[in-house]
């Protein structure tokens, strides 16, 4: 089990380095080779300085003789120092600045992984805490992992190419030298191994108590919540609870350091008790007149540097280890396959305007069937819709009505083809809506919802995000803002529809709540489809707006249907049909007359409602 899940890391280790290369294969075969000639620069001036020894010594015993001892003049052996130093020292600071270029491209490479998965992961997996502690962790951990193990990766292989040449230039001094120095560095490596391990497993751990801490920071320091935070003076109840999440946190941590400082202290220990070995056989050697003081000398520093090339492996593999857990669940998440690097990873700007930018094209349908449809939310026992059918023609104006909770958004969201039911079916003229939609929109649906995107975007472009291939179309644009009532308003802001919505943003305005829903009622309005959702389009907006609005649907009527959501009777009074939502089951449907003649419970909403209005 133990030997599979290694062998596991270490095809994820592969599949980190497969990845270095595919986010800069030039960048990253420069940065192995200048890492490679550091190493062998640091190899290089050690026999040099080796040889230089030998001449000095023999100069000093054999004076007069010029450098006896050795093949080469002194002038010349200085002259190979100094370009070998020179060689190393430029190879490795051209290797660091060539790391960072490369750091970069897998930062972007792996960013983008994770926002294609976020992008292709279904609703339903947004609605389980599994998925955000997960995207919490790969956010915080997992995009450095490709980089950390990327980085890593060619110092390792530069630590041990200088081994290998240590351990060889060690060998041909004595055959007992190379092995006890790298020895040393296994019991580093045990510890920082087992250390790694346990940072995961707390890490695992710790996801939601990250996950809260994050939610109460954003909370007190968004300006979204600042009013209300303020006004209700929860500043210091909330940074309090930050602060408890906090202690908790650092308590696990002291213990967890407390065993980290344990584990490797042992290993420290074990490993100098290794080295001094390795310095009494070196001592040992010289007391038997097997080694002269120059083999001597260059054997002592060999060892330092190989013991110390050795420990850097080893700290570096048990952090590139912990990494690839972390990319392991990166590479879940994006269903990355390290073998088909794509083509080509150059960022390139994106043209505004260009493609279809993944959405569905398919006809409007004749009719939308809602066929005995049940459905609970993912960790929910609890059906949230119970048998619900019935089937909207094209062209009629179809009302959900019911109490709060009642599932009329999780109704429309299955009309839209968002979640797919628990059971049943929602049919766009027989075909499964949640198959046709297969996660990209489809371009005969219009959307907006109760807690639609209020974008930092400009003006224009948070309408035109309505249908990006005509983002750039201004007068289109400008034709919806007019059907929603916000041309004037947008008109009037400092930079016209060029205007950054977001009191955050450099330039950038805010807007009012209602002003916001005609934003978004002109982004729906901007897309071209035959099908259109509008879940409570009126909450926010004033008397005028919302018969404003009555005359904008009216208009929208031919050739579309439309499903419109609304505790305003007087929003909804005037749709075809109206379909009345009472725990997750459709008890009433019918004209607004109809119902009234039925007297249910749509008449008892309607003439409660009605009686808030009349006069005492
Ligand atoms: N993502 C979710 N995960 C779990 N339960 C949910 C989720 N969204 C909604 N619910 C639950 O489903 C039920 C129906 O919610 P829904 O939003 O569809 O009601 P609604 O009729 O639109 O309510 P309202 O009139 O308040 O907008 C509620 O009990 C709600 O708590």
């Amino acid at each position: 089990m133990r030997s599979r899940s290694e062998r596991a890391r270490l095809s994820t280790l592969v599949a980190a380095v497969r990845m270095a290369a595919a986010a800069g294969r030039g960048l990253f075969v420069a940065v192995l080779a200048l890492f490679a000639v550091a190493a062998v620069g640091i190899v290089g001036a050690l026999v040099l300085g080796q040889e230089v020894l030998a001449h000095l010594i023999a100069s000093d015993t054999d004076s007069g003789a010029g450098g006896g001892g050795t093949v080469w003049p002194l002038w010349s052996l200085l002259v190979a120092v100094v370009v070998v130093v020179a060689a190393g020292a430029f190879a490795a600071a051209a290797g660091v600045g060539l790391h960072r270029m490369l750091a970069e491209r897998i930062m972007w490479y792996a960013g983008r992984v994770v926002l294609e998965a976020a992008t292709r992961a279904s609703l339903r997996e947004f609605d389980t805490p599994e998925f955000h502690d997960r995207i919490q962790r790969i956010r915080r951990r997992g995009v450095d992992s490709p980089l950390m193990i990327a980085m890593a990766v060619p110092q390792l292989i530069a630590a041990v190419i200088t081994s290998g040449g240590l351990v060889i230039g060690l060998a041909v001094i004595d055959p007992w030298l190379a092995p006890l120095t790298v020895l040393s560095g296994i019991p580093l490596w045990l510890s920082g191994r087992a250390n790694s391990e346990e940072m995961y497993t707390f890490t695992l751990g710790s996801t939601p108590n990250d996950r809260t801490r994050q939610h109460l920071a954003d909370i007190l320091d968004s300006r979204r919540t600042a009013a209300e935070v303020r006004a209700f003076g929860l500043g210091d109840h909330l940074l309090r609870r930050w602060s408890k999440l906090w202690a908790e946190r650092l308590a696990e941590i002291r213990v967890m350091v407390r065993r980290f400082v344990r584990r490797s202290a042992v290993g420290s220990l074990v490993s100098a008790v290794v080295l001094c070995t390795v310095f009494a056989v070196l001592l040992l050697l010289i007391q038997l007149g097997r080694l002269d003081v120059e083999a001597a000398a260059a054997a002592c520093v060999a060892v330092v540097l190989l013991a110390n090339r050795a420990q850097q492996a080893a700290s570096h593999l048990a952090a590139t280890m912990e990494h690839a857990h972390y990319l392991e669940e990166f590479m879940q998440l994006g269903g990355h396959q390290p073998d088909a690097a794509p083509a080509s990873v150059a960022p390139v700007a994106e043209s505004t305007g260009a493609g279809r930018a993944g959405v569905r094209s398919v006809e409007p349908f004749s009719a939308l069937e809602v066929d005995d449809v049940c459905f609970a939310y993912p960790g929910i026992q609890r059906n949230v819709l119970e048998s619900v059918s019935f089937t909207i023609t094209a062209g009629e104006v179809v009302a959900i009505v019911g109490q709060n909770g009642s599932g009329k958004t999780t109704l429309a969201k299955l009309l839209c083809g968002l979640y797919p039911p628990c059971s049943g079916q929602v049919r766009w003229d027989n075909q499964p809506m949640y198959e046709l939609m297969g996660g990209r929109g489809l371009d005969q649906i219009g959307v907006a919802f109760q807690d639609f995107g209020r974008y930092w975007f400009t003006a224009a472009d948070n309408i035109g995000i309505g249908d990006v291939d005509r983002i750039g179309d201004r007068l289109a644009i400008a034709r919806a803002a007019k059907e929603a009532g916000i041309h004037d308003v947008v008109r009037s802001l400092p930079t016209s529809y060029d205007t950054p919505l977001g009191a955050e943003l450099t330039g950038g305005v805010d807007l009012s709540g209602g002003q916001w829903q005609r934003i978004a009622l002109a982004r729906l309005l901007f897309r071209r489809a035959s099908f259109l959702v509008l879940d409570e389009p009126t909450a926010s907006l004033d008397a005028e707006a919302e018969a404003q609005l009555f005359d904008t649907i009216a208009n929208l009527r031919h050739g579309r249907t439309v499903v419109l959501i609304s505790h305003r009777f007087s929003t909804i009074r005037a749709a075809d049909r109206i379909l009345v939502m009472h725990d997750g089951r459709l008890i009433e449907q019918g004209s607004h007359d109809q119902l009234l003649d039925k007297a249910g419970r749509y008449a008892a909403m309607y003439r409660l409602q009605a009686q808030a209005y009349a006069p005492t």
